[in-house]
């Protein structure tokens, strides 16, 4: 059967809702995309707030699918590409996984197929073009498989392609789970803020300028950190109290665990 939907998400939790609304903002016409989701409300959210088919039922939502993107808790992919993969072998879409943690070699043989398989690590910013996903495949990936997969990711952002796949791990810990330990950071501030003084409103609008100007001085200019950091620091300024003040709070040190503990539980996701 020609495939009529090019996309079909199994899953429609967070991640699959942010990489919806990413391919819809980016020109995906809604009818090129269905979420096969259990939860009757989160897809009645889906449908209001993207106007694309939803359905209960992943088989359903797979038979019409050029690309199928495996959106589900890594503790239940088990299941779902136990159940799926016969309509899989069938089908023969390009199935891509976002799960955290689990290898290639594990979903190929949970779906009784090795290829075309992708693993990507894509982040929530993706729900507004601004995403980044880390993306390897297996040697048996057509170059028209990953052309394909790059395409649908970048439509949420940018890209980049991971050689070795039990990088992506690292990969999870950093730019997946990341997102999280900046909105931790941006609360921090604001609470910060408020504390001292200032009205809530303000105090939330310059946390997050700050973060996104920041962000934009790093790509634009591709400057290193500490150079960045450094001309911030005016000498005995406010910013030298600042950084010593975390730096004896422990942020770095928190930071680099955050990253070790993160990618030790995607390692023990796949295991
Ligand atoms: N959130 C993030 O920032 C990122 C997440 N990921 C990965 O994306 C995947 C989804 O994570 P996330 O979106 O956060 O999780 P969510 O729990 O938000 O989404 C998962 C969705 O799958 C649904 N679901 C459960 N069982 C089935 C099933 N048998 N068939 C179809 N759908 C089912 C869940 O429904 P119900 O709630 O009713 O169980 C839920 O709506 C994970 O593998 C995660 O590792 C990757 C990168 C970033
Ligand atoms: O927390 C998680 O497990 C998922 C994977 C990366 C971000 N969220």
């Amino acid at each position: 059967m020609a495939a009529q939907t090019p996309i079909a998400f199994i899953g429609g939790g967070n991640m699959a809702a942010s990489l919806i609304g990413g391919l819809v903002d980016a020109g995906w016409r809604p009818d090129q995309l269905v979420v096969a989701e259990p939860d009757a409300d989160r897809r009645a959210d889906l449908t209001a707030r993207y106007q694309v088919r939803t359905t209960a039922d992943n088989a359903e939502a797979t038979r019409e699918a050029a690309t199928v993107v495996l959106a589900v808790k890594p503790q239940v992919m088990e299941t779902v590409a136990l159940d799926l993969g016969p309509v899989l072998r069938e089908a023969r879409p390009l199935v891509i996984s976002v799960a955290a943690g689990i290898p290639l070699a594990k979903l190929g043989a949970w779906l009784g197929m090795e290829s075309p398989l992708v693993r990507v690590m894509p982040n929530t910013p993706a729900l507004v073009g601004a995403g980044i996903s880390a993306l390897c495949a297996d040697a048996e990936a057509s170059a028209e498989h990953r052309d394909t997969a790059q395409a649908v990711m970048q439509a949420a952002g940018e890209v980049v392609w991971v050689a070795k796949e039990e990088h992506m791990d690292i990969v999870t810990a950093v730019s997946g789970s990341g997102p999280a330990y900046f909105f931790l950071i941006l609360e921090a501030l604001e609470e910060a803020a408020v504390a001292e003084g200032l009205d809530r409103e303000t105090a939330r609008t310059l946390a997050v300028h700050t973060a996104g100007g920041a962000a934009a001085l790093a790509r634009e200019t591709g400057d290193p950190s500490p150079v960045l950091k450094s001309r911030v620091t005016s000498p005995g300024g406010t910013t030298a109290r600042g950084l010593e003040a975390l730096e004896r709070g422990g942020l770095r040190t928190a930071l680099m665990d955050a990253v070790a503990a993160a990618a030790r539980r995607s390692r023990e996701l796949g295991s």
